[in-house]
């Protein structure tokens, strides 16, 4: 049985402009209020300055050619979206952007030292409170009108002191060398605020015309005895519940893609990634498209990995259950170049963080089979993935 196991790593779509410097130094020059980290199984990318604030993305492609053609910057642009496509986005494009490949494995972690720093954290809504937003949505679902929603909570946490932000960031990245470690500088009133986090999933990429979208959909916790991690795994391959909140999100995105691409190639059967935290169901689409890869990325925002079916009802249950703002959690985050190619991950496993503070999110994916408890304990599961780089 656990032979049947097969994760793979995320997918390779093209080849980013990896550039030669040294990732592992580059990532120690992050810093909060100075510019954005980016970097995945593909290469890293430190981004600093800003020659221009963009918070409409529809801009996005027109600047980038205009700074192409006067050649007096580099021609990208990067940062977030919110989950809401209506609230304004966070991109920018740097004054200078330095390329690397893909972080070493040798990239370090801070190792388990005792950590005297004191947290105090608050959950919102309470556990006892995202049952009872669960509880609420099956109900919707047996009334009709919804097939699946993800709903999220919160963890609010805050120290004596200010959180050191590149510490955190290179200590996500060292536990995270397989999926996508981002820094973005977000807008904030007084003091750098960022989005912080460890994304497993990639929304879109696009190079040279190659298109790859991998949706995840469908999770199982880690084990550490090894033989039950594998079997943890096969269960979920074998799991009827999660193979169709998985077919949900990926039909859905083929659909999507399919107004874009000229060819596609949707698997029929999904594989396994695993993060440090998490098993997910995986399904990696491939196609070709002249569309720019962040045009492409908000066609398919929000998918039903973050949102539901259908994306209107699923979006008003978010916005009625749901009680607080996601802001950029679920929302996207990436890159892209004058000719459209770039990298766009689904903002997961994230934290705004600022001063002393962060709000770390979680979310899972609910579905008629679903039970408010288990959908609870997946939520905890995946706010390990920050709570570990704390
Ligand atoms: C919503 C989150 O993750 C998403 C939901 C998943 C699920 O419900 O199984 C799996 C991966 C992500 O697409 C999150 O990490 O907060």
């Amino acid at each position: 049985m656990t032979s049947e196991v097969t994760a793979d790593l995320l997918p390779v779509p093209g080849t980013p402009p990896t550039g030669s410097g040294d990732s592992a130094q580059l990532l120690a020059r992050w810093r909060p209020g100075e510019g954005t980290w980016f970097s995945g199984p593909r290469g890293a990318l430190l981004a600093r300055g800003v020659a221009h604030r963009l918070d409409d993305p529809d801009e996005a492609r027109r600047r980038l050619r205009r700074i192409d053609a006067a050649g007096d910057a580099p021609a990208v642009v990067i940062g977030a979206l919110p989950f809401d496509p209506a609230a304004p986005a966070a991109l920018v494009v740097p004054e200078a952007v330095t390329w690397a490949p893909p972080l070493p494995r040798s990239v370090g972690r801070r190792g388990e030292g005792a950590d005297p720093t004191h947290w105090q954290s608050r959950p919102v809504p309470e556990p006892a409170g995202y049952e009872a937003m669960v509880a609420d949505a099956l109900r919707r679902m047996r009334a009709g009108g919804l097939e699946k929603v993800v709903l999220s909570r919160v963890l609010d946490l805050v120290r004596d002191t200010p959180i050191d932000q590149p510490a955190m960031l290179g200590e996500l990245a060292a536990r995270n060398l397989a999926g996508y470690v981002f820094a973005v500088d977000l807008p904030s009133g007084s003091g750098p605020r960022s989005l912080i986090g460890a994304s497993p999933e990639l929304l879109v990429s696009r190079r040279d015309g190659e298109v790859v979208a991998n949706p995840l959909a469908g999770s199982a916790p880690r084990r550490s005895d090894p033989a039950d991690d594998e079997a943890t795994g096969a269960a979920l391959l074998a799991s009827v519940k999660d193979r169709h909140e998985h077919a949900l999100v990926v039909d859905e995105v083929a659909a999507a893609l399919a107004g874009c691409c000229d060819s596609l190639e949707v698997p029929a059967e999904p594989t396994l990634i695993r993060t440090d935290a998490l098993w997910h169901l995986s399904t990696t689409i491939r196609g070709r498209s002249a569309v720019a890869s962040l045009d492409i990325a908000r066609a398919l925002h929000p998918t039903p990995a973050v949102g539901g079916v259908p994306r209107e009802a699923a979006c008003r249950a978010i916005g009625e259950l749901e009680p607080f703002s996601r802001g950029f959690y679920t929302g996207m985050v990436g890159w892209m170049d004058a000719d459209g190619d770039g990298e766009w991950v689904v903002a997961l496993r994230c934290g705004d963080v600022r001063g002393a503070t962060a709000r770390l999110y979680a979310g899972a994916g609910i579905v008629p089979a679903s039970v408010p408890a288990s959908e609870l304990a997946e939520t905890t599961t995946k706010l390990e993935t920050m709570l570990a780089s704390l």
